[in-house]
């Protein structure tokens, strides 16, 4: 089918959120949370723990659903579905990893400038603990051209 499940991790601490700095492959040279792919013999929940160890080095003791994300791009059928989660609780310390340079950013400093566009529209509802759904359709990776966005009361 041309629906691709991902998945993106936040990891926080005290008014402070850890991204990384994508090295190399889709996103490359923009800050965002962790993630990728989730494979056939895992849940999106379980893949999204994998990806957060392998590019982080943390572990996920707790994991919450906070929204979910499509993305479209014109002239391309694939559509991404990517499931947002926030982790609060994990053991170990930020490493940098093949994938990923990871920092922690005060919550009021996020580099909105040097990460996908559609993250300084839906990071606000996130940081305020608000459960969202949103729609973006993207011209290349810099424009959108329309989004919805809204708060839902269960994932
Ligand atoms: C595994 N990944 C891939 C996609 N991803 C995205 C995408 C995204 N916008 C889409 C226009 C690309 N915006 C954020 N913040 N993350 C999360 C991690």
């Amino acid at each position: 089918t041309n629906q691709k499940i991902l998945t993106l991790v936040m990891v926080r601490k005290a008014n402070a959120i850890l991204l990384g700095l994508k090295k190399r492959g889709f996103g490359e040279g923009k800050w965002n949370g962790f993630g990728g792919k989730v494979e056939n013999d895992e849940t999106v929940a379980e893949g999204a723990i994998r990806e957060l160890e392998e590019e982080s080095g943390l572990v996920a003791k707790c994991l919450k659903k906070v929204g979910i994300l499509e993305f479209e791009f014109v002239g391309n059928p694939i559509v991404l579905e990517v499931h947002v989660f926030d982790v609060l609780q994990y053991e170990g310390e930020p490493v940098e990893t093949e994938e990923m340079q990871p920092q922690w950013f005060p919550e009021d400093s996020v580099p909105y400038e040097k990460m996908w566009p559609d993250d300084i529209l839906w990071y606000p509802l996130y940081l305020k603990g608000i459960k969202f759904k949103g729609y973006f359709l993207y011209q290349g990776h810099d424009t959108i051209l329309k989004y919805t966005l809204t708060q839902v009361d269960h994932l």
